[in-house]
């Protein structure tokens, strides 16, 4: 028999690449979760018993972290900010490369030392891995939360500096800004919750060993 599974996903940029690793470790969704203006959230998938939610990146986490869903995909920038005990990661994906870094206006950085800061305020959507950050190197972080759009922060005067995933580097450029320390290197991690995997191990292990094998085959 097939235990019943909720496989959660986020809807964002990383979906692109989330989609085909999904598909060589097994996992399909039904055609309309391709369909944009179907307002359905929870889609079958070609696994009987097991189905896909289409949710937000931190909502994916939250899901997942309190056994409203079994397992899923994060970028590990959403799992570093969580810091759940609940969660459990147990395979880089190699998808979504990218780094979460600090970054400020050129003409800032042009003088600027980041080794002689004592305290910084920044704009981010990562207050506590920020804060961490920061703090284990005895800088104290005062952060102002945003959703999106951090780069708008320096130039309009809400903070001088940003911390905000970076990968091209066109974003930060086309604003004004330069990367100034990197604070860590970001990809995409499977994540199962603690619970279900004590209560389903003998299918979550084989859904962990066949993306284990998909992200294997993905980064030869
Ligand atoms: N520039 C990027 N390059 C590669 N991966 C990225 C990049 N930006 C974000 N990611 C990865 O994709 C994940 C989702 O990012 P995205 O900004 O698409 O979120 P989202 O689902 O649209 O979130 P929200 O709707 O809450 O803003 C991030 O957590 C990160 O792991
Ligand atoms: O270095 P780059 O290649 O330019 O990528 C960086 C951008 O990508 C992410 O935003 P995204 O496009 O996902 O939109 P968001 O601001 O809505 O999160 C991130 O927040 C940066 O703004």
């Amino acid at each position: 028999m097939t235990d019943s599974l909720i496989f959660a996903v986020p809807k964002g940029r990383i979906l692109d690449e989330a989609l085909p690793l999904m598909a060589r470790a097994g996992l399909t969704p039904e055609a309309e979760f391709h369909d944009k203006s179907s307002r359905k959230l929870q889609f079958g998938t070609n696994v009987p018993g097991v189905s896909l939610i289409r949710v937000r990146a931190f909502d994916a986490a939250t899901f997942v972290a309190h056994g409203a869903a079994d397992f899923g995909i994060v970028g590990s920038d959403v799992v570093d900010e969580f810091g759940y005990s609940a969660l459990y990661a147990p395979v880089d994906l190699k998808i979504g490369a990218c780094r979460l870094s600090v970054a400020e206006p050129q003409e800032l950085a042009a003088t600027d030392d980041p080794r002689g800061w004592s305290h910084v305020r920044v704009a981010t959507k990562y207050p506590q891995t920020t804060s961490r950050h920061f703090a284990a190197r005895g800088v104290q972080a005062e952060c102002v939360k945003l959703n999106g759009a951090m780069e708008l922060a320096p130039a309009l005067g809400l903070t001088s500096r940003i911390v905000d995933l970076v990968s091209s580097g066109n974003t930060l450029k086309a604003n004004g800004l330069v990367e100034v320390e990197v604070i860590s290197e970001v990809t995409s991690r499977l994540i199962v919750a603690r619970p279900a995997f004590k209560r389903k191990g003998a299918v979550m292990a084989d859904w962990i060993a066949r993306f284990r094998e998909a992200a294997d085959a993905t980064s030869e």
